[in-house]
This record gives structure tokens, C-alpha cells and sequence, in this order.
């Protein structure tokens, strides 16, 4: 029997992490892999270009809802959230679990509060999950030690990308020491258990204690997207492959998360290319277009320190200038980028 038929609430999971951990990554491998439990998601992107929504809206259907442009967790109050938040937890929706995957920037004390604010009957507050990118962990604690506070609330911990760095078991041991109560586990591409999301739930003493100690609506300014800019373009006139390698492989330093899809035109009638970069990550991930999909690139970029206006600049300028011809080594620069089946042999 459903949670739902027997009347139990719904619990609500938040998903949080810094940019480009591996939220939507881990999300996508729970819905497909989570046996007869039906998932709801409320994504939230930074950017205005709705990208995360994108990449899990396929595998879910009507059980996504995407709450776009800016951090929820500076939402006034979290009355856009319960709104979404009861249409997911409708009975004749059958969902068993609701997961908010949090903006990279999102401050999770925030969007913790407001689940626990809610006054839905049909939900309970379902504990919060950080995902910690292994190989941009120490970066990331130096320029934001916040990160710290932040795992210091989570109810379980997933150390991501351990197949970037060889010396997981430093990273992991450095988490374990920062965090208060929480399980830490290890992932590569997000592979957890989805029962460890789950079960996560934290126990009434700790729900009593967050909402008295951690969660005080704190000052705005503090916030980790505060000190960022996002980026949004989006094009119909397909990319010029390396003038975009040039670009990006001369991004400039603050300039730490770029995704999205994009259009080669000619040089891949069949395909469009998901990207991403992070931090100096970066890779391509040739997928076919749908049938009458329209054809466009699309991408975010999220950085700190960055001039919106030139970065908006240099991306048009990789525009294709309709040249008629192709010529056959033009996409060697993305193709070095493009991940191999080495690297996710799983995938
Ligand atoms: N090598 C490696 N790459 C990974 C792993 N998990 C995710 N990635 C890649 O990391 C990039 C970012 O992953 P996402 O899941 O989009 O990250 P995110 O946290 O949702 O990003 P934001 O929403 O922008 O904060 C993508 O290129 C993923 O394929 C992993 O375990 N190993």
C-alpha cells in the first residue's frame, strides 16, 4: 500500500549542494532507480533559463514543477512554495516522496524553514541531503567557508565525483568531521541508494532543534548567490563550434558554472550538446534531437566577478556565420570534451 492510501504524510526531502556537485545528476539516477516509489520534484534554477528543469522534466512528467530565476530561498515567504508543494501532494497525484532540488547558490537553512513552515497536513518535513563535489571541495570551503554551516545541518551527506579525486578517503574523512549527526556516504554520478534518501528523515529532537537554532531568517546579504551574476543566452542561430572551444577554453576564472545545450548547426544535424562546466571541469554530451524540437541553444552561466554584458557579447560572436560548407575537423575541439564510456562505465 502507498504512503498515500494509508494516509501518512508525504515527506519532502530538500536537495542542496554547491554548484554543480551533482544535485540534478542525483536526482535524475533516483528516478530512475527508484523501484515503486513515485517521486515529485520542485526544481529550482538559478538562472532564467530553466536548464535543471530541462534535464529531469522527461523522466518525471507531470510530477516536476520548476520554480525558475532566482533562489527560492529569498522568496518573501513561502507561499509559491506551498502552492506547489500541495499540487504534488494531492492524492490522485500517487506521489510517495517530494524532493526540492535547491539552486547551486540556495542557502538550504532557508528552504528547510520554509518546509517546516509549511501547514500542508499532507506533508512532513523529510530532512535535508547535501551533495559535496570531491574534487571542488577544497576551493569551494576556502572562497565560501559557509559550505561548512551548511553540512553541519544536513541529514545525510553524498560525497560526489570520487572518481575526480584520489584521495577520497581525505575528503571524506574532512566531511565526517563537519558534519553533526549526518550519514556521509560516497557516490560517482550520484549512484545512492534512494532508501538513504528516504530514510533520512531527521528525528523530532533535531526538527525541534533547527527550527529554534539554525533557522533564524537570516540577513540577505550573507547569502552565497549574493556575491553572483547569472548569464542567459539563448539563440537560434546555431554555434560555430571553435570559436565556442575558444571561448570557453579562455573563460575567465570567476566564471565557475556554464550549462545548458547547444545547436552546431551543420556540423551535427542530429544531435544537440549538452555542457558543462565547473570550475575548470567541462564536458559535452551529444544527445539526438526530438522530432520537431526546435533548435536552439541554450545556456546559463553563473560566476562571480563576471560582466554579464561582454560574456553575452563573446557568446554571440560564436555564432555561425552561415557559411554553407562544414569543414570535417571543426568539431575536434568539442568532440575532446565529449565524455567517453570510460569515464561512467555505467552510464
Ligand atoms: N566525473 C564525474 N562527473 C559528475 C559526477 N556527477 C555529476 N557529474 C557531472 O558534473 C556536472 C554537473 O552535474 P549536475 O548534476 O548538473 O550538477 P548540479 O549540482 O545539479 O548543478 P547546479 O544545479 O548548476 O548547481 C555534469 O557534467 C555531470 O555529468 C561524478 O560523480 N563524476
Amino acid at each position: 500500500m502507498s504512503e498515500r492510501s494509508s494516509g501518512r504524510q508525504i515527506p519532502v526531502v530538500v536537495l542542496a549542494g554547491f554548484l554543480g556537485s551533482g544535485k540534478t545528476t542525483l536526482l535524475n539516477h533516483l528516478l530512475h532507480r527508484s523501484g515503486g516509489s513515485r517521486i515529485g520534484a520542485v526544481v529550482n534554477d538559478f538562472g532564467a533559463i530553466e536548464i535543471d528543469a530541462m534535464a529531469v522534466a522527461g523522466a518525471l512528467g507531470d510530477a516536476t514543477v520548476s520554480l525558475g530565476n532566482g533562489c527560492l530561498c529569498c522568496a518573501v515567504d513561502g507561499g509559491e512554495l506551498d502552492v506547489y508543494l500541495e499540487r504534488l501532494a494531492r492524492p490522485s497525484a500517487g506521489i510517495d516522496v517530494i524532493v526540492i532540488e535547491a539552486s547551486g547558490l540556495a542557502e538550504p537553512q532557508e528552504l528547510v524553514r520554509m518546509v517546516l513552515a509549511s501547514e500542508h497536513p499532507g506533508i512532513v518535513y523529510g530532512g535535508l541531503v547535501e551533495v559535496v563535489d570531491a574534487a571542488e571541495f577544497d576551493d569551494t570551503r576556502t572562497r565560501h567557508p559557509e559550505i561548512d554551516r551548511h553540512l553541519g545541518l544536513a541529514d545525510l551527506v553524498v560525497v560526489n565525483k570520487v572518481d575526480r579525486v584520489t584521495d577520497a578517503a581525505r575528503v571524506l574523512a574532512l566531511v565526517r568531521s563537519l558534519v553533526d549527526r549526518a550519514a556521509v556516504v560516497p557516490a560517482t554520478y550520484g549512484r545512492v541508494d534512494p532508501e538513504f534518501l528516504f530514510d533520512c528523515r531527521p528525528s523530532e529532537e533535531r526538527v525541534g532543534q533547527l527550527s529554534f537554532d539554525d533557522l533564524r531568517h537570516d540577513d540577505h546579504a550573507g547569502h552565497l548567490h549574493a556575491a553572483y551574476d547569472s548569464v542567459s543566452f539563448a539563440s537560434g542561430r546555431p554555434l560555430d563550434p571553435r570559436r565556442l572551444i575558444r571561448f570557453l577554453d579562455s573563460r575567465p576564472e570567476g566564471l565557475y558554472r556554464i550549462k545548458g545545450y547547444v545547436d552546431f548547426g551543420p556540423y551535427d544535424l542530429g544531435n544537440r550538446y549538452a555542457v558543462h562546466a565547473v570550475g575548470r571541469f567541462l564536458r559535452f554530451y551529444p544527445e539526438p534531437w526530438s522530432a520537431g524540437e526546435e533548435r536552439l541553444t541554450q545556456l546559463v552561466l553563473i560566476g562571480s566577478g563576471i560582466d554579464p554584458a561582454a560574456l553575452r557579447g563573446e557568446l554571440e560572436a560564436c555564432g555561425n556565420d552561415g557559411a554553407p560548407h562544414t569543414d570535417d575537423h571543426g568539431m575536434w575541439g568539442v568532440l575532446r570534451y565529449v565524455q567517453g564510456a570510460a569515464e561512467d562505465p555505467a552510464a
